[in-house]
C-alpha cells in the first residue's frame, strides 16, 4: 500500500540515508530506529508530505504519491515531534480543529470518549497552555484514538508519556495494526505488545560512507506540496 523506492535524503551536503526501499502493507507496523541525528524525523516529515527534499520515489496504493496526494493526506495521521496542539484552545477544541484539517468530523461524544481514553477527562475545558508536557501530547494522542486514518506516521509518540500511557498506546497500536491499519513509528524503545506484523529498520544501515556519492541537488525528488 505504501512503498518507498530507493529513498534518500541529504541535509547540508550530508547524506542521512540512501537506497531505502521498503513496503508497508495493511496490518503492518514499521519501526524506524537509528542514532540521534540519523534522519528519522526527516524521513517521517518526507513521508507525511512536509518536505519534498528527497531522492527516490514514494508510491501510495500503486501510484506515485504526488498524483494521489489528496487521498494520501486524508488517509494519514501524522504525529510530529512537536504535536500540533494550540495552547489557547481547549483539548476539545484542539481535537475538533485537528480533525477538520483531515476532513474528519467527530461527534461531541467521540471527542469526550477519546479524552477519557487518554485520562484527560476533567480537563476538557482547560486551555492546553495550562496542561503539562505529557498532557499536551495526550491531546494529540486523543485525536489518534478517534481518527479513522489508515496510515499512522508517529514520531516519538512515547516522549513525555508515563508508564500507563505507554501501555495503552502500545495496545492502541496493536489494535490498529490488527484491524488492518498501518503504522510507521520512530521510537528509541522496543514495542512489547506487537509480534508478527512488527518490523524494524535502522537508518544507520542506509548511510553511504563515500562522500563522492552524496546526493546532489540535481537528483532532488518530487515536490508535492
Ligand atoms: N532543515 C534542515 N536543515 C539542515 N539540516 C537539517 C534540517 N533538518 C534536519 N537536519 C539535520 O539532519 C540530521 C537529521 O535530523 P533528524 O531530526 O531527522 O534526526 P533524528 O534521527 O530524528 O534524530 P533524534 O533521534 O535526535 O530525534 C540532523 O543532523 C539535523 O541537524
Amino acid at each position: 500500500m505504501l512503498e518507498l523506492v530507493e529513498l534518500g535524503c541529504a541535509r547540508d551536503d550530508r547524506t542521512l540515508f540512501r537506497n531505502l526501499s521498503v513496503k508497508l502493507s495493511p496490518g503492518e507496523l514499521l519501526q524506524i530506529e537509528g542514532a540521534n541525528g540519523s534522519g528519522k524525523t526527516t524521513l517521517l516529515r518526507v513521508l507525511a508530505g512536509l518536505s519534498g527534499d528527497y531522492q527516490g520515489k514514494i508510491v501510495w496504493k500503486g501510484k506515485k504519491l504526488s498524483s494521489v496526494y489528496a487521498d494520501f493526506r486524508l488517509s494519514t495521521f501524522y504525529f510530529g515531534h512537536k504535536p500540533a496542539v494550540k495552547a489557547e484552545l481547549t483539548p476539545v477544541e484542539n481535537i475538533i480543529w485537528r480533525a477538520n484539517l483531515r476532513n474528519e468530523k467527530y461527534s461531541q461524544q467521540q471527542v469526550l470518549a477519546a479524552l477519557q481514553q487518554v485520562s484527560l477527562n476533567g480537563y476538557e475545558d482547560t486551555p492546553c497552555g495550562q496542561l503539562s508536557a505529557g498532557q499536551h501530547r495526550r491531546v494529540a494522542l486523543a485525536d489518534l484514538f478517534a481518527s479513522q486514518s489508515s496510515l499512522w506516521i508517529l514520531d516519538e509518540p512515547f516522549t513525555a508519556i508515563d508508564f500507563h500511557g505507554v501501555a495503552w498506546l502500545e495496545t492502541l497500536l496493536a489494535s490498529h495494526v490488527a484491524g488492518g491499519g498501518m503504522v510507521i513509528i520512530t521510537s528509541h524503545q522496543s514495542l512489547s505488545k506487537l509480534s508478527g506484523s512488527y518490523r524494524t529498520i535502522r537508518l544507520d544501515d542506509y548511510v553511504v560512507e563515500d562522500a563522492s556519492e552524496e546526493i546532489g541537488d540535481d537528483k532532488a525528488g518530487e515536490v508535492f506540496l
